[in-house]
This record gives structure tokens, C-alpha cells and sequence, in this order.
């Protein structure tokens, strides 16, 4: 099951695309213009993209390089009426997967789309080659590797700060392993997991006898990394005093073990990172301005999980595939509610409960396919009302469960005899039960996962997409038959961003 997103600036022709691919068992959004489409495309997760070439405002090639630009892993399908060679030509040259031409034939789309979603998975938990242990191709990643690249072969102390799990002692130990002494020792030191009676011994070594327990002469971390780096966590967590001894060191370019009258030569790259935001300790007087200078001649602040969620799908299929061939297990796919459900949540812990999640996920998913069951979230964090919770939800088409909205006949392309063929033609609301028509929650868990605002919003939303299908998109009409004002009407489609 995929999440494709369908732009055709022609509202059959995306309602029709929306039943074939549902029925086809994947989740479809969509757009009638390419620059809503880049907006859903970052907002959504998406697998694939399905577009029309010839659209008013921005064409469907240009969609294809923008989205291409941004989001390189994804797959892409041009569709045009008119069979252009040239049009073919410049599709596949921009990365398009293949190009399809209306009339369709079922069999031909289906196997189109069916060998796109293929090659998008097989790709998919592949890390970019420059970074293969970092997973990431949003731009705030794409800035952050060229950070790395550029400060790697330099000497600079480098200070790496962002939220807890946003992958720092990552980011340092790429920046080691891409620097010219990276077949040096890579030394980490977590300055808040030790006392600052024992850290100073830590940091910089002991001689034997100098306190009681020195038994014996113990190189400490600048030792350890000589040659290489020494990675200080938690840098912010360090006493008044031992910032100033590790000023006085930085300065000197020399330390001094305890016990010892000896001094030894700093010759290590120092790379610390924390979580706090060491301007503001610097303010509180917690943090020495002249340390944090000393150690942030390139200062890195790694962005949230929140900040670039458009990485999550990445992270998921990477995270997917680690866990399930460490258990041994087929890599199961994520289901789209699942990811959807990932989408919105806020990740306070970052790419580490994201890992955690998945972990937990995969061993425990009895089926071959991750559910939202599987996923255990705080729901306390999920993000309330978001853009894209609206965006994507307001052009969401129904799911298999929700009305069927109108199409017109005269609109639909041949679509073969294949068993797709003419997907839920004849079928009329009333065809189904009502409970199952107008449903927004399919089950306990997800009313109590999604909470009763967010399910009677998307209730509403499918009400009212129902009757503006009814009324053939006639607002006037549409409120008539939701006895609403059309001022009401208009009011709750804004607000739904219904458009
Ligand atoms: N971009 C990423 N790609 C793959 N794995 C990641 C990424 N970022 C973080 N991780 C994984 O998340 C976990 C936490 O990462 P890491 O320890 O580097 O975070 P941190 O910011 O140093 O956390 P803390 O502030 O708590 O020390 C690790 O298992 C790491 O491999």
C-alpha cells in the first residue's frame, strides 16, 4: 500500500484516478494545480506522484523538477492526452519513472504504477552515498552535510547543539571519520554522566598514587585521543570549574594530569555538542563566554525532527529494514494510516524515539504490515491542528469507507475491461450502509489515537465534500443540502481549507 498523490487540473479526472488507486488498495490524496501539490507534497507523505503535463500555472514537468529537486527519492508518473515525444523525452530526463497517455489501459497503468512503487521501495532505505550513516535529504539535512564536508578536513573546534536525539554524536563522529585524521582514535566522553570529582581524572588523566583508588597511571580523554578527536557531550552540563581548567587547556594547547608535574601536549581536535542553548547559559551565568567561543569556532545546530518531517518516511523505511534484519524477519511496510499517524506527532525525543518507535513496532506487529496499534506514541504530543494535518486532510479523498463522490461519465477515460475497470461505477452512497459511509474513526483505536476533535473534523470535512460532489461543487446547492447558510458553508470550507 503507497500514498500517491494525483494532480490533474481536472476534477474528473482526479476523482477517477482516486477510485482506481483505492481500489487498488493505496491511500490517495489530491491536488488540481502543481503549486498545491508542492505544498501537500511536503506536508504528506508521499511515495508517488502521479501529474497531468498540461495544467494551467505550473506545468506538470515543472512539478516533476521541483519536487525532484527537493524530494529525489520520489517516484513519478507524467500522464498527458496528448503523445508528445519530445514531452516523453524531457519526463525521463527529469527523473520521471514513465510517462502514460490518456486513454488509458488498466493493465498498462496498473503495471506501470505497480513497477514505479517498486523501484521507489527498493531505493528507498538506501542512505545517500555521502552520508550513509546520516538519513536525511530535506534541505535542512542537505545543509547540515554540507556543513560537515566543509568543516571536516579543517582543524576547527566544532560546537554541535540541537534537541536531545537530534543525531549530534552522528554529526561528530561523521565529521572525524570525513577528516584527515580520521583513521585516529574517535574519543566520546559524556561530561554530565560523571562527577566533576572523577571528570577532571576523566578529561585529563591521573598519575598513580594522586588520589586514593589511583592505583595506577590512567590516560584521560585528550590522551586517549591523541591524534583524532575528543568528543565532549553535554558540554553545557560542566562545572564553573572544570570550564575553567578546560578554557585554561584550549588556550595553552597543553593539560596537566593530576597528581603529575608533567605537562602533556593537547594535540586532539575537540568537538563538543549539547542540548541547552549555550547563548542563554551564558546570559544565566551558567556558561563562560570565553569557553564557548573557544569551543564553537563553527557552531552546528542540528534541526528537530519536527523541522524537517519531511525526512520521516526516509527514517521509517531505513529503521524498518534495520530492525526486521536484525530480528531476522521480512521488512514489513508501514501502514499509510501508521505513517500518517507518524506525520503528526511531534517527536519530542527526536530521531531516537522515532528509532525506538520503529523498534518496538517491528517486534511487536504480529502482522506483516505495521498498524497505528503498533506504534506507541505519548499522544499528549501530537501536533495539534497542523498545516498538514488541515492541508492534506482537506483534499483527502475519501477512503474506501467514505462516499464515493460524483463522476461524471462523460469524463472518463477507457479503462479497459480489466478488473478496475470502471472502479465503483454505479455505486451510489446509498449502495452502502450509512454507518459505514459517514465513519471517520474504523475502529476504537484510532478514534482514541486521533482523539474525538481531529475525527469529528475529518467527519465534517467529509460531509462536506460529499455534498459539494452532490451539487456538482455548487456551494449554494451544497449548503441547501447540509441546511447550513452559505455564509456558514463558506466559513467551515475556509476554515477546513476546503477549496
Ligand atoms: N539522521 C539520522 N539518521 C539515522 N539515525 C539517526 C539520525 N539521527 C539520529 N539517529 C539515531 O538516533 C539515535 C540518537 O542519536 P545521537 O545519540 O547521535 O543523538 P544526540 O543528539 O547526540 O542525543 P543526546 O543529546 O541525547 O546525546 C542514535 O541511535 C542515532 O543512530
Amino acid at each position: 500500500m503507497a500514498s500517491i498523490l494525483v494532480v490533474d487540473d481536472e476534477l474528473s479526472m482526479r476523482e477517477f484516478l482516486t477510485i482506481f488507486l483505492e481500489k487498488l488498495g493505496h491511500s490517495v490524496i489530491s491536488a488540481a494545480n502543481g503549486e498545491k501539490a508542492m505544498v501537500m507534497a511536503q506536508e504528506h507523505p508521499v511515495d508517488l506522484v502521479i501529474s497531468d503535463i498540461r495544467m494551467p500555472g505550473m506545468s506538470g514537468l515543472d512539478l516533476l523538477a521541483r519536487l525532484k529537486a527537493q524530494k529525489p527519492e520520489l517516484a513519478f508518473i507524467l500522464i498527458t492526452a496528448f503523445a508528445s515525444p519530445e514531452d516523453a523525452v524531457l519526463a525521463m530526463k527529469n527523473g520521471a519513472f514513465d510517462y502514460i497517455t490518456k486513454p488509458f489501459n488498466v493493465d498498462e497503468v496498473r503495471r506501470i504504477i505497480q513497477a514505479a512503487l517498486e523501484k521507489k521501495q527498493s531505493q528507498a532505505a538506501e542512505p545517500i552515498d555521502d552520508f550513509p550513516e546520516i538519513i536525511g535529504q530535506s534541505p535542512e539535512m542537505m545543509k547540515i552535510f554540507d556543513l560537515i564536508k566543509r568543516v571536516a578536513p579543517t582543524p576547527a573546534n566544532v560546537l554541535i547543539y540541537g534537541e536531545s536525539g537530534t543525531g549530534k554524536e552522528l554529526v561528530a563522529q561523521a565529521i572525524h571519520n570525513r577528516s584527515q585524521v580520521a583513521r585516529k582514535p574517535f574519543v566520546p566522553i559524556i561530561c554530565s554522566a560523571i562527577p566533576e570529582t572523577l571528570l577532571e581524572s576523566e578529561l585529563f588523566g591521573h598519575v598513580k598514587g594522586s588520589f586514593t583508588g589511583a592505583i595506577a597511571d590512567k590516560p584521560g580523554l585528550f590522551q586517549l585521543a591523541s591524534g583524532g578527536t575528543a568528543f565532549l557531550d553535554e558540554i553545557g552540563e560542566l562545572t564553573p570549574l572544570i570550564q575553567t581548567k578546560l578554557l585554561r587547556v584550549l588556550q595553552e594547547r597543553e593539560f596537566m594530569p593530576v597528581g603529575s608535574t608533567k605537562t602533556v601536549q593537547l594535540n586532539a581536535r575537540i568537538i563538543t555538542a549539547t542540548n541547552r542553548i549555550l547563548e542563554q547559559e551564558i546570559i544565566a551565568g551558567n556558561f563562560r563566554e570565553d569557553l564557548y567561543y573557544r569551543l564553537a569556532v563553527v557552531p552546528i545546530r542540528l534541526p528537530s525532527l519536527r523541522e524537517r518531517a519531511g525526512d520521516i518516511p526516509l527514517l521509517v523505511d531505513y529503521f524498518l529494514k534495520k530492525y526486521s534484519e536484525r530480528l531476522g524477519t521480512p521488512m514489513p511496510p508501514m501502514s499509510s494510516y501508521g505513517m500518517e499517524v507518524l506525520m503528526q506527532y511531534d517527536f519530542p525525543g527526536n530521531v531516537r524515539e522515532l528509532e525506538n518507535i520503529i523498534e518496538r513496532g517491528v517486534a511487536m506487529s504480529s502482522s506483516n504490515i505495521i498498524l497505528p496499534d503498533n506504534l506507541i506514541l505519548s499522544s499528549h504530543r501530537r501536533k495539534q491542528n497542523s498545516a498538514a494535518t488541515t492541508a492534506a486532510a482537506a483534499l483527502e479523498p475519501a477512503s474506501p469507507t467514505a462516499p464515493e463522490p460524483a463522476r461524471p461519465d462523460a469524463a472518463r477515460p477507457d479503462l479497459g475491461s480489466g478488473p478496475a475497470a470502471g472502479a465503483g461505477a454505479g455505486h451510489s452512497p446509498a449502495d452502502k450502509p450509512e454507518q459505514e459511509i459517514f465513519l471517520a474513526a474504523h475502529s476504537e483505536a484510532e478514534l482514541y489515537e486521533r482523539g474525538l476533535d481531529e475525527v469529528l473534523e475529518q467527519l465534517e470535512r467529509r460531509l462536506i465534500l460529499h455534498a459539494l460532489a452532490k451539487a456538482d461543487n455548487s456551494k449554494t446547492r451544497a449548503a441547501e443540502l447540509l441546511k447550513l447558510s452559505f455564509r456558514s458553508l463558506r466559513y467551515k470550507t475556509k476554515k477546513l481549507g476546503i477549496d
